[in-house]
């Protein structure tokens, strides 16, 4: 579905992507896992296309990226929330609904159908400037549900979000990655790694470790993710 090859990307003089070469498939959840700095974000900012690449190639269902067309494929969740703070929750959803639902969905069936799934239904006619900042996190995710997106990229989409609410986002996107969609999700939470079908463990701007939680941990000789991570710090590539 995404499929990068020898791809690098420099920030002036400073190399921040060498030489990336991954796939992520469809119906598996991968999760991105990597100390801060370590290229997560910018990596997904060069797969939306919103980072120009300086090598190498990122193809996405075999088209070269950027594309206008493959991007109302993809839902997206960044890492801070872009949200109109003085509209509701029901206005926001609509105006990101209209700019990136086809006219063969429903906008107000996918409006209520992602509202549910994150428990803000409620909330529907509150204003954004009256949410906790874990409801912002909760309305972003919405959004990046609205379409029913192919492919949906999570920048830590949990972040202030509460432990309850958080098993049933997992849920819902154990779900989602049933139907056969590709979910990219960035995490700190490590027990969250767990929950993920594949890792992809960077450093400095490079790959260090693809494959299932366990295989990774076992790789890293390491009983959970959270050992692994601490020794991506200190030792060698594994
Ligand atoms: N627009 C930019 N201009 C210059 N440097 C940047 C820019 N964006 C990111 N960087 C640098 O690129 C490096 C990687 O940043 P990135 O945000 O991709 O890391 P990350 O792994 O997502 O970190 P975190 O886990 O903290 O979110 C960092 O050193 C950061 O300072």
């Amino acid at each position: 579905m995404i499929n990068i090859q020898s791809m690098s990307k420099s920030y002036g003089h400073t190399q921040i992507l060498d030489n990336v070469t991954t796939e992520f498939e469809p119906g598996c959840i991968t999760g991105l896992i990597g100390p801060s700095g370590a290229g997560k974000t910018t990596l997904i900012k060069c797969i939306l296309g919103m980072e120009s690449i300086d090598n190498g190639t990122i193809t996405i269902k075999d088209i070269s990226i950027p594309n206008r067309e493959i991007l109302r494929s993809i839902g997206y969740m960044a890492q801070s929330d872009a949200l109109f703070e003085d509209l509701t929750t029901y206005e926001n959803m609509k105006f990101f609904g209209k700019l990136y639902i086809g006219k063969d969905l429903n906008l107000n069936h996918q409006i209520d159908k992602a509202l549910n799934m994150v428990n803000l239904s409620d909330e529907a006619n509150k204003k954004v400037k009256d949410f906790s900042g874990g409801m912002k996190r909760r309305l972003s995710l919405a959004i990046s549900f609205i379409q029913d997106p192919e492919i949906l990229i999570l920048d830590e989409p949990t972040v202030g979000i509460d432990p309850k609410l958080r098993k049933s986002i997992w849920n819902d996107l154990f779900d989602v990655r049933d139907k056969g969609k590709t979910i990219l999700v960035t995490t700190h939470v490590l027990d969250e790694a767990d929950k993920c079908d594949k890792l992809l463990l960077m450093r400095d701007g490079k790959i260090i470790s693809y494959g299932s939680p366990n295989e990774i941990k076992h790789k890293f000789n390491a009983d959970t993710i959270e050992d692994v991570f601490l020794k991506l710090g200190d030792d060698d590539d594994a």
